[in-house]
């Protein structure tokens, strides 16, 4: 399954009746947006519906180019951040995202944001800073994002604070980059505040250049309030200037009206999804005096496209037989099978003996990853028989970040259901503090701040499961109609199983990751204020991401798929 240049033709590869998908409508100003596409650049090779890769990504952009000129009509393309951490073909090189980078940067994106995924890391961030952020130009932009320089030891921009250009049809853009307040960075970077950015002397003054349109491009979610603080901002200042909000890091599709002139969009995740929107009205001359245009509606269409070469094809050929596949897009396609190869990422390393999912069932589910995770993965693959007391392993459910399907499971695999490298942190404790820490973390403030919960939909035969998507102008956003997929929210932490017949003295090792010992420790001094305990490595020889490996490995090598 590993050849992109075949893989259209596979059984099971999208054959929708051609009337499924309606054309797209264009405005003055066109976009098409991907997000958090943390390094899924091969595609998906296990799922039909989004089994586009950058190759086929980039000859797509070409026809849409195409189009658009035909049309006379302006486009852009956008990224909005998190490229790391989610797929073998970025983590699972010597240095995370080696072989990516590059491939990304043969996009020809005209404006990109940072994300919080590049900011981890130490070296990924000054990766970022010194291999990414200069081959594009001014187009990289990071309003609120700094680095260290560790030449100089000045603190700088990563990318550029905005960026004012002109597209082929006369569109004058002020666009900035901005990322949500983001706490976990690397201590090389420093992430400020939206709120406050828009305050400083540089963006007041950015207001003032004269321009058709604004563009924030955000690895931020387009209804918080680090994406409205900066909308707001503009709008001070500019009463009826059109706004548009590309967002992100919520990987879900979503569509918001900040007011009849501003807009914003958010379009999913992992190459799943690119969004597209197009803005009309935004040349309208009688505008160009503000106060002629408060309270006049912008017209605005927006559409989630399913990543995959017949939505491409369909789309942006003029013609149904013309060729698609550009010189470029198959030298990219080439370029990543070669990577694989390198990485070995399609070798199977043993058999998924069902589908397991991340979020479709609830985590006491059989078919719930999680519940994997906890009953059998963590006591597997982290508890170390060999200690003298029995071990409790927490993990937060975030480290698990896809389904995990029935069938060969290779080497990708692994970096695509868990691709971080956190460590085993341990503390010896009495059983009576173990057995409250679950809970106690499962009330901590959350990581991320909860998605609005999602409605039910109705469930249709004739139709593949995919997004059902309700946003601010209702359903009808998604090109392909799909029978909705059930989602259900899991706790933030989920646990191996505790050990039993032990009294409240015992002694257990509560284990958990690197990622959240910030709020282990004052959970432990509550729990028990009386003690300090001294807390250590669990396991060297295991982490996040090699714990699935390890598992697989040991409990289904021997089976056949
Ligand atoms: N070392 C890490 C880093 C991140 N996570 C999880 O990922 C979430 C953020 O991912 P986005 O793509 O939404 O930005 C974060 O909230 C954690 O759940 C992790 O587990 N370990
Ligand atoms: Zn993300
Ligand atoms: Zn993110």
């Amino acid at each position: 399954h590993d050849d992109h240049l075949e893989k259209r033709s596979q059984p099971g590869a999208p054959q929708p009746n051609p009337v499924d998908l309606s054309p797209l409508t264009w405005g003055d100003v066109n976009i098409i947006h991907t997000t958090d596409t943390h390094g899924w650049l091969s595609g998906h090779t296990k799922e039909a519906s989004y089994s586009a890769d950058f190759g086929d990504f980039s000859s797509f952009l070409y026809h849409m180019r195409q189009q658009a000129n035909h049309r006379r009509k302006d486009l852009l393309v956008v990224d909005s951040g998190d490229l790391h951490d989610g797929n073998g073909l970025g983590d699972a090189s010597p240095v995370n995202g080696q072989y990516t980078r590059p491939i990304y940067q043969k996009i020809n994106y005209d404006a990109l944001a940072i994300g919080n995924h590049e900011l981890y890391v130490n070296d990924v961030a000054e990766n970022t800073y010194r291999d990414f952020a200069p081959g594009w130009g001014k187009r990289y932009l990071t309003s609120n994002v700094f680095i260290k320089d560790s030449h100089t030891n000045k603190t700088v921009p990563i990318g550029n604070l905005y960026n004012k250009f002109r597209l082929k049809f006369g569109t004058r853009v002020m666009s900035y980059g901005f990322l949500y307040n983001f706490k976990g960075a690397a201590n090389n970077t420093v992430v400020e505040p939206s709120n406050f950015t828009v305050t400083l002397p540089w963006f007041q003054k950015s207001l003032k250049e004269d321009v058709d349109m604004y563009l924030i491009v955000g690895h931020v979610p387009i209804r918080w309030a680090e994406a409205t603080a900066v909308v707001k901002a503009i709008r001070a200042a500019h009463p009826s200037k059109p706004i548009v909000v590309l967002g992100g890091h919520l990987h879900v599709r979503d569509f918001t009206v900040y007011d009849n002139r501003a807009f914003g969009l958010s379009s999913g995740r992992f190459m799943e999804t690119l969004g597209w929107m197009s803005v009309d009205g935004i040349k309208d001359r009688a505008c160009r005096v503000e106060t002629n245009c408060i309270g006049k509606n912008l017209t605005v269409t927006r559409r989630y496209l399913d990543s995959n070469v017949y939505t491409y094809k369909k789309h942006s050929l003029a013609h149904p037989r013309q060729k698609f596949d550009t010189w470029k897009g198959r030298s990219i396609t080439k370029e990543i099978f070669k990577v694989r190869k390198t990485l070995n990422l399609s070798n199977t390393i043993g058999c998924a003996p069902q589908d397991y999912y991340l979020a479709r069932y609830p985590y006491t589910d059989a078919r719930s990853l999680l519940n994997l995770v906890a009953n059998e993965v963590l006591p597997t693959a982290v508890v170390n028989a060999s200690r003298p007391y029995p071990g409790v392993v927490i993990v937060n459910s975030g480290s698990q970040r896809f389904d995990l399907f029935k069938g060969p499971f290779t080497l990708d695999d692994t970096y695509i259901v868990s691709p971080f490298h956190n460590d085993f942190i341990f503390a010896t404790v009495p059983y009576k503090v173990a057995s409250k820490m679950l809970a106690a973390l499962n009330g901590a403030p959350f990581q991320k701040r909860a998605d609005e919960a999602l409605p039910a939909y109705a469930t249709n035969a004739t139709l593949t499961p995919g997004y059902v998507t309700k946003d601010d102008y209702g359903y009808g956003g998604d090109d392909w109609k799909h029978s909705t997929i059930p989602y259900v929210p899991s706790p933030n932490y989920i646990s191996s199983p505790l050990p039993t017949g032990l009294a409240e003295t015992d002694l257990v090792d509560i284990v958990w990751l690197s990622f959240f010992t910030n709020l282990v420790e004052p959970i432990l001094k509550k729990l028990d204020p009386a003690t300090t305990y001294t807390s250590g490595i669990y396991r060297r020889d295991v982490d996040t991401n090699s714990m699935l490996l390890n598992f697989v490995k040991a409990k289904w090598s021997n089976t056949t798929c």
